[in-house]
């Protein structure tokens, strides 16, 4: 199969064309598709002058309905579409784009509009309907991920980011071995085609469009809508994981500055837009900074010509043409993109297969205690035990994962730098008094119709039968604890419709934001819990958190501090007391970040108030000052941990 295919479509008149009596230059005949310049009348030029004619994979005429040839946007996905999902399925790349003067229908193909979908929702869809219908007889696992950005006057931009004014500007860079690649781009766990088409539809919200002379609604950004796409399973006892990833790509216009009436804005625009020349060779495309997914795309499906049919813009759609017929001549060398540990897998078990054949051989002749024939069977054996114990790795590895992730509540999202867990229920996260400890814990609190959690913890030993009474009166998923004061059965952590309480048991030891509790006590967004002296966790309520940022952006920044810290002082200021005058209190470095934010929104109050602004490195020196008179002799600065560093980060903001 060829790895570079190329298509041209031509679409309707649209208005202007008509307004102008424009005249159909455009025809088209199997894969052939040939364009006439008009007679001017003066030059003389015979009509075979005049036309030219051109092949390519397919020609696809879309101008009237009504003629038995017209091309439909279902027939562009049956040809185009089904490949890219057949090579992805086989672990390659692919990459569909179109190219073509502005209003010419590229995003109309690619995009489509609500009753006729284009190539992209229909890809997306198919995707998610072949993994539902393999995965029903296949034993495979499937894991897709999806990114949004777009180009705009050279700017790469994240489309799905939630903060839209630090999605400008990200970095275009190369990875030695992954090839090109956008830096700190989002990427959006998706489980299912809803999932897609909604990041789909914020992502195309915030897409950069205008009116241009040409097109009501043009797209004045090149716009990739990327899906990495992994599949794992057992081959004949032999894993397999492929990673492929599917970039479908929107282009901006490339049009002339003087038949799109372009000025200003628009004009620089065009510019940028046309900077991107397409028109060069594959070696060229590698080179600029604006990232079209191409070189290290195996499959690659270059949709790039929609064209207009009208003599008017006869010069770009010629150019167009030209362009594709050059396209057809970029050669690609596909290759699977293996898992590197599934790859050491099939590598070791090819060398086992050789080792045993040369054995056998040897046996034959009567080598087999040679010490040659000793070392090559001790290899045998350490190859085989390689092999197993890294398929078991690998089982485990993507049986864990796929667990976590099947939590439809549950996904993660790569955010700069950083992995953010996200989560849409109600959580608790583990703040771990154990300096030592590297990971983080989630406990999900799901709604009392579902599972509620209730924490059992453990400072006696007698589980069995108390637990397993409220495991089924309750219908109560329990959570294991270890640590001091713990009563045998301490809290209940209930969740009635998204309104979570904790209500203590047995006169347990539990504190809210540093306040004790002995009555049940609604949890809010960020509320700091401690059950017994050690048990530590932060309460999170994303519906609550959405709340109020809202609210942080119709009141503004400075009351957006206000809103968070508010909350984050209450309990550092309760905590703070309460880890400072309670001498049996363990005391951590969490504390501490809670008594330096303390100081530090005391400081921001005070400037706020005096209608100053307030100077970080001033607020960083009080704070310290402030914090070293308070702070017990016993804490030293090697008990800072990670998160502590990262939420002090965000005060200094
Ligand atoms: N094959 C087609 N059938 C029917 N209408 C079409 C077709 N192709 C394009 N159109 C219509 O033509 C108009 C312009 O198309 P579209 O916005 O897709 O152009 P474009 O090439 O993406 O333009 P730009 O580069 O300015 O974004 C739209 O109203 C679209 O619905």
């Amino acid at each position: 199969m060829a790895s570079v295919r190329v298509a041209v479509r031509v679409r309707p008149m649209n208005r202007r064309e008509k307004d102008l009596s424009a005249q159909n230059i455009i025809r088209m005949d199997d894969n052939k598709t040939t364009i006439t310049k008009l007679s001017d009348g003066v030059s003389g030029e015979s009509l075979r002058d005049r036309t030219k004619t051109f092949t390519y994979d397919f020609s696809y005429d879309s101008t009237d309905p009504s003629n038995p040839r017209f091309t439909s946007q279902e027939q562009v996905f049956s040809d185009l579409g089904l490949d890219v999902l057949k090579s992805a399925f086989e672990g390659y790349n692919a990459c569909v784009f179109a190219y073509g003067q502005t209003g010419s229908g590229k995003s109309y193909s690619m995009m489509g509009t609500p009753g006729e979908a284009g190539l992209i929702p229909r890809i997306c869809e198919g995707l998610f309907s072949r993994i539902n219908h393999k995965t029903s007889w296949d034993q495979a696992s499937y894991r897709t991920e999806v990114s949004y950005l777009e180009i705009y006057n050279e700017r790469v931009r994240d489309l799905l980011r939630r903060k839209s004014n630090q999605t400008y500007n990200l970095r275009v860079r190369e990875h030695p071995k992954d090839g090109p690649y956008v830096e700190d781009l989002s990427r959006h766990l998706v489980q299912s085609y809803s999932d897609v088409e909604e990041l789909m539809e914020g992502g195309n919200l915030n897409r950069t469009t205008a009116a241009t002379g040409m097109n009501e609604t043009s797209s004045r950004s090149h716009a990739i809508f990327s899906l990495s796409f992994t599949q794992a399973k057992f081959d004949a006892e032999q894993p397999s994981e492929t990673l492929s990833k599917i970039h479908l790509v929107d282009l901006a216009g490339s049009e002339r500055a003087e038949s799109t009436g372009a000025s200003g804005a628009r004009l620089k625009e065009g510019a940028n837009i046309n900077k991107t020349d397409l028109s060069q060779d594959s070696v060229n495309l590698k080179k600029k900074s604006v990232f079209v997914p191409y070189r290290d795309s195996v499959l690659t499906w270059l949709l790039k010509d929609t064209i207009s049919p009208a003599d008017v813009n006869y010069y770009e759609t010629l150019s167009t043409l030209r362009y594709a017929n050059r396209a057809k001549n970029i050669i690609n060398k596909p290759t699977v993109n293996e898992d590197a540990n599934v790859r050491l897998i099939r590598e070791l078990r090819a060398e086992i297969a050789r080792l045993k054949a040369l054995l056998l051989q040897g046996n034959q002749i009567a080598l087999l205690d040679s010490p040659t024939a000793l070392s090559m069977e001790e290899k045998l054996h350490q190859n085989e035990a390689r092999v197993l114990e890294l398929t078991k790795e690998w089982t485990n590895k993507w049986n864990e994962t796929q667990n976590i992730l099947k939590e439809e509540t549950l996904a993660l999202r790569k955010e700069g730098i950083g992995v953010v867990l996200d989560s849409e229920l109600p959580h608790l996260i583990g703040i771990d008094d154990d300096l030592l400890s590297t990971g983080i814990i989630l406990y999900h609190l799901k709604p009392i119709t579902a599972t509620t959690l209730m924490v059992y913890l453990m400072s006696a030993w007698d589980r069995t039968g108390t637990c397993h009474t409220y495991c089924s009166s309750f219908k109560k998923k329990l959570l294991f604890l270890h640590g001091l004061d713990l009563e045998s059965e301490h809290c209940v952590f209930e969740n009635h419709s998204g309104t979570v309480t904790l209500l203590p048991l047995n006169q347990a030891q539990c504190s809210v934001n540093g306040v004790t509790v002995k009555q049940p006590a609604m949890l809010t967004q960020g509320a700091v819990i401690l059950l017994g002296r050690t048990n530590m966790f932060r309460f999170n309520h994303p519906k609550e958190a959405a709340r109020l940022r809202e609210k942080r952006k119709v009141f503004g920044l400075l009351t957006s501090l206000s809103l968070s810290m508010t909350d984050l002082s209450q309990s550092c200021e309760n905590l703070s007391t309460v880890m400072l005058y309670n001498p049996d209190c363990l005391y951590t470095t969490t504390s501490n970040v809670f008594i330096e934010s303390a100081f530090l929104w005391r400081r921001f109050k005070r400037e706020f108030h005096r209608g100053g602004s307030v100077d970080a490195s001033q607020c960083k020196q009080e704070k310290q000052t402030s914090s070293d008179q308070i702070r017990p002799d016993q804490t030293s600065s090697d008990q800072i941990r990670p998160h502590t560093l990262i939420v002090l980060d965000r005060l200094y903001l």
